[in-house]
């Protein structure tokens, strides 16, 4: 099987393109396993998780997102920048404007070249949050919308801000995004019964009204260096909670680097950011 590692802001995936190579499309059983294996950064390649480049009825192409545990997300912000780039340089689209597939909705994407044709960033439309905790999915009245509201994890209260970008998102808010120890709050959070799927942990420091730091412990992968659905989710949160304004362009911090993103007033969320390429290859074997 041929592959493509790549990255968005550290936050890195392995991509197999099943268009360009059917010898890429396995049994579907077999992936959240490929993805465990193919993730072990000892005795796989290490990565935080596997993408999968598919053909689509609905749109240009559509992505497959498996995390590092083998379980399937609907959304990668990270992912589909890393994707566009790839299907621009491979050819397998005319138009720098496109649309992907995913199991959270059909997105579209702008690539932009610099003079060398290179592609430079990647604008994606995410598309409209799902604020409603019936939408999440959380507990509780499914009508409703969870905004700083109290929970308790363990021994500890923590007030979140829950919501959807076709994967779920508990946001809160803190002085400092490095004073928390996320690897001890994050997995409590994710794997708690308020979220009957689980749930990506972002932690967020509004610096001023056009600037907020973010750190992520992701569903699934635990930390990673950046997540481009959790960085729209925590300006969409940081919105809804008055410490932002919409329809401006938020630079937000990440480990990894840096996405400007944007609620606009239409209710759609813009990503831009980069994407990178670290190797390509052939796996020996796929299993055993
Ligand atoms: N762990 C996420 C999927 C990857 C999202 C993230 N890497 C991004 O860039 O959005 C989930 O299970 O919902």
């Amino acid at each position: 099987m041929k592959f493509t590692k790549m990255h968005g802001l550290g936050n890195n995936y392995i991509l197999f393109d099943q268009v360009g190579y059917p010898e890429n499309i396995l049994q579907e059983q077999d992936y959240p396993e490929l993805s465990r294996k193919i993730s072990d950064v000892n005795f796989g390649i290490g990565s935080d998780g596997i993408i999968l480049i598919c053909s689509s009825e609905k749109a240009d192409f559509k992505m497959r997102i498996f995390n590092e545990d083998g379980s399937e997300a609907k959304n990668c912000g990270n992912g589909l920048r890393c994707v566009a780039k790839f299907l621009y340089d491979n050819q397998h689209v005319t138009s720098p404007h496109f649309t992907i597939e995913t199991l959270g909705g059909i997105v579209s994407v702008v690539v932009e070249v610099d003079n060398n044709k290179d592609v430079e960033y990647v604008t994606v439309d995410m598309g409209e949050p799902k604020l409603l905790k019936g939408m999440i999915p959380m507990e509780g009245d499914p009508f409703t919308l969870t905004v700083n509201e109290s929970y308790t994890f363990g021994e500890e209260m923590y007030k979140l801000t829950c919501l959807s970008m076709g994967n779920p998102h508990a946001i809160m808010f803190v002085d400092n995004v490095h004073d928390v120890a996320l690897e001890e709050i994050g997995p409590k959070i994710e794997y708690s019964s308020v979220f009957p799927e689980r749930v990506n942990v972002g932690i967020v420091h509004v610096k001023n009204r056009k600037e907020i730091d973010y750190r992520v412990w992701e569903r699934g992968s635990g930390i990673t260096m950046a997540c481009g659905t959790g960085a729209c989710a925590s300006v969409v949160a940081a919105t809804i909670n008055n410490l932002l304004d919409q329809n401006q362009a938020i630079l937000v911090h990440l480990p990894g680097g840096n996405l400007s993103i944007r609620w606009d007033e239409q209710g759609h969320v813009w990503m831009r950011g980069e994407a990178s390429y670290i190797c390509h290859g052939e796996l020996e074997h796929v299993f055993n």
